[in-house]
């Protein structure tokens, strides 16, 4: 019997990957339903929601480094940055990174690191229209949304809006449901998170080229 992610088998389909680099090209932004395996998602939901039972999320803030602050105003999740513990977060990390080869050998992008966090949103929590890549120090490249609720509803909130970076129109409103995987340039593509109306889960990641500021390497977070 073939293991559902065996090592030797990659987890994702290459086509699917083709159709990620050909949507990125065309229009900076691309949304694939059902890109992540159902039973990765039910595993990485499991962890999150045992780390929540446990207290062990933190609020999100704003900015990096001295500039990072609480902004419940601007977006109110919580998050656990990814640290390779669990068999299921290494299966994303290791998807994640076949994802950067391919991103490297199509487009030449020179990504070199992934980082990422789980986020859990509660009910009546958003995140406000924003970029990814920190001003004055672009280094996140490329970034990714992984969602992680199965069965999310149409009338559940939560959707994400990609806006077009030349004339700010909606672009695209995509469900967060669980298997869906939204990758985007990180430097161009305005993105918000609408009010959920539900406990919503998800992995932020960000494709990163490394970014040296006054001789100091940049920290990842
Ligand atoms: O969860 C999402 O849909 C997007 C989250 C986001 O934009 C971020 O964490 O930067
Ligand atoms: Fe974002």
């Amino acid at each position: 019997m073939t293991q559902p992610h065996s090592p030797s088998q990659p987890p994702i389909a290459q086509e699917r990957v083709d159709e990620l680099i050909d949507s990125l090209v065309e229009r900076g932004w691309y949304v694939g339903r059902d890109f992540l395996p159902d039973a990765l998602c039910q595993s990485l939901l499991a962890e999150l929601d045992d780390k929540t039972r446990r207290d062990a999320l933190v609020a999100a803030g704003i900015g990096r480094g001295d500039q990072h602050h609480l902004r419940r105003d601007i977006r109110g999740d919580a998050i656990y940055w990814l640290d390779r513990e669990s068999q299921a977060q290494r299966r994303y990390l290791e998807t994640m990174a076949e994802l950067q080869q391919a991103l490297n050998q199509a487009l030449f992008l020179g990504l070199f690191e992934y980082e990422a966090h789980f986020a859990r949103y509660p009910p009546g929590s958003f995140y406000r229209r924003h970029l990814d890549s920190f001003q004055g120090r672009a280094n996140r490249i490329v970034s990714t949304v992984g969602y992680l609720t199965p069965d999310w509803p149409a009338d559940g909130g939560g959707e994400m809006v990609i806006y077009s970076p030349d004339d700010d129109r909606e672009v695209a409103r995509v469900l967060p449901e669980a298997g869906t995987l939204v990758c985007f340039m990180a430097e161009t593509i305005p993105h918000e998170v609408l009010p959920t109306h539900r406990p919503r889960a998800s992995i932020a990641g960000w494709f990163r080229r490394n970014a040296s500021l006054g001789g100091l390497v940049d920290p990842a977070r």
